[in-house]
Order: structure tokens, then C-alpha cells, then sequence
């Protein structure tokens, strides 16, 4: 089996390193000339498919746009999954799980077991509850070759007050970061368990290089540059998914125009890995 590390490495090699979130707002839906429904969801959702599946490595829906539609939306977020993967990308669920083990559990047979109509390649989820409390996803990831972004340091501006209290030397952030590490020991080209780093946290004393993959958001539509991200990742920036929602979709509805903006997207951060 191949682990998700592997599969990301050849992915960022073969299609770059950008990342597109497909997050169905109110408001694109609005600018897309859409209403506020499941058909127009489904629409919007299919047309960023088409557009930058076949194009980037890794395409993040975040589950919340599709669960404020109940049944039918999370059976627009099944096809989003399955044909994102058909057309070659990989899928990043964006559903910041994390609850007790037995819950997390849970969370892992949905969207991390092969055999669930949910199944993707990683998942976002929040350590929040203490990092052992992922161990079910964590070994989930280890049985079935998938990856897991845990939340470190988030582009909220309300992240600092939780994220770099300290116990003792370590921020909340470095133990997670101290946890990642571990887990991905001796893994190549990279380990499965990445971090989730915002674009716009300005500077960090942390070390990002934990032999994981970063995702990070904030790139675009919340002010982050490529130029903040070689500040703050220094040498970890090779293995940085930049990871832009609004900007892109702001594009559409027009796949071509859609399939450009994504396009850019990975030119603008092919640098990160030189
Ligand atoms: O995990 C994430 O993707 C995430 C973490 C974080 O620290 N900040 C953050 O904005 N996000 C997600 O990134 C997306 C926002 O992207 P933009 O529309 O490009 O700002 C949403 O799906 C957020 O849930």
C-alpha cells in the first residue's frame, strides 16, 4: 500500500503544489449568478470539479457548505469526492474533526476507510481534545494509506489565545508540532501527518520541519504571499500546500477561466520548492 505521503510527493512532482478549496459560500453562489439551494450547490461544486480536478494536486472541500443542506448536500460533497479522485486529484476533506478516541473512532471509518461513501485521502482535525485522542484517525491513516492536516497554528486571528499558551517551554502549537514529528518518523520522501499553518500568522519561533506536509490556508483572499511563506516556513516550505478557496472561485463560473485562475495559483507557488 501506498502511504498518502508518497501519493502527495508524486502528486506535488507531476501537478504542483497549489491546492484548491471548494467551499460553496452564500455569497459565491450569489456572484455565480446561483441561488441559494442544493441543485445550484451542486452545480457550483460539479463546475469547480470539472474545472481543476484533471489540474491541480489537491483539491480541499470544506464539508460545513455542504452539511447547511442536510442529506442532499452531503451527497453533493460524496460526488465532489469521487469524481475529484477520478479526475486524478487528491482529496483533502476539510471537516476539522477531533472528539474522545471512541468518537474519533467514528470520524475515521467515515472519511478515512475505504469502504465509506465519504472516503478521501486526508482530513483536517483539531487536537484540541489532546493529540492522543486522534489515534483512531492516526492509525486509520497508518491501515488504509490516507493523511491526516492536524490545526498547529491557524490563520484565525483567534487562534494565538489557545495555540501559544504554554505549558512549561513548549507552546500548545509545538507539542502538536512535537507529535507530528513523531509520528512521521523515518517515513520518505514524507511522513503522512501534516500541519495546518496559516499563511498569515506573520512569524513563528516553531519549527515547521517535522518531516510532514503544511497546509496552508490564508493564501490569497486572506492576505498571505508567497513571500510570507518563504519567511515563515524557511526550509519546510518544500513540502507547503498553499491553499486558496474564495480567490480561485471567484473565477467561475466559466471552466476556463476557473482552470486558469488555478493554473496561476500553482505558478504563483512553484518557488516555495526551489
Ligand atoms: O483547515 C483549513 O483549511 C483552514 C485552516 C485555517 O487555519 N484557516 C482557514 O481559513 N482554513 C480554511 O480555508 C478556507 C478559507 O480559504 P479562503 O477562502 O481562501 O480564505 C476555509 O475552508 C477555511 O475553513
Amino acid at each position: 500500500m501506498t502511504t498518502f505521503g508518497t501519493r502527495l510527493a508524486h502528486a506535488i512532482e507531476e501537478r504542483g503544489r497549489f491546492c484548491v478549496g471548494i467551499d460553496p459560500h452564500a455569497a459565491l453562489l450569489e456572484e455565480w449568478g446561483l441561488a441559494d439551494d442544493v441543485a445550484s450547490l451542486e452545480r457550483f461544486a460539479l463546475t469547480v470539479v470539472e474545472a481543476v480536478a484533471p489540474v491541480v494536486s489537491v483539491v480541499k472541500p470544506q464539508s460545513a457548505f455542504y452539511e447547511r443542506f442536510g442529506s442532499r448536500g452531503i451527497a453533493v460533497l460524496e460526488r465532489v469526492v469521487t469524481e475529484s479522485r477520478a479526475a486524478g486529484a487528491l482529496v483533502l476533506m476539510d471537516a476539522k474533526r477531533g472528539d474522545i478516541g471512541s468518537t474519533s473512532q467514528a470520524y475515521a471509518d467515515a472519511y478515512l476507510d475505504p469502504t465509506s461513501p465519504l472516503a478521501s485521502d486526508a482530513l483536517t482535525a483539531s487536537p484540541y481534545l489532546g493529540f492522543g485522542s486522534l489515534d483512531p484517525m492516526v492509525d486509520a491513516c497508518r491501515a488504509h494509506g490516507a493523511g491526516l492536516f492536524v490545526l498547529a497554528l491557524t490563520s484565525n486571528k483567534e487562534g494565538p489565545e489557545v495555540q501559544h499558551a504554554r505549558d512549561g517551554e513548549r507552546t500548545v502549537a509545538g507539542t502538536i508540532l512535537d507529535h507530528l514529528r513523531h509520528a512521521n518518523a523515518g517515513a520518505a520522501p514524507v511522513g503522512s501527518f501534516g500541519a495546518v499553518v496559516g499563511a498569515t500568522i506573520g512569524e513563528t519561533a516553531e519549527d515547521l520541519d517535522f518531516n510532514g506536509p503544511l497546509l496552508v490556508p490564508g493564501y490569497g483572499a486572506q492576505g498571505g504571499t508567497t513571500a510570507d511563506m518563504l519567511r515563515i516556513f524557511g526550509s519546510a516550505a518544500r513540502w507547503a500546500l498553499p491553499s486558496s478557496s474564495r480567490e480561485v472561485l471567484r473565477a467561475g463560473p466559466d471552466v476556463t477561466t476557473l482552470r486558469d485562475a488555478a493554473r496561476r495559483g500553482n505558478d504563483a507557488v512553484h518557488e516555495l520548492g526551489a
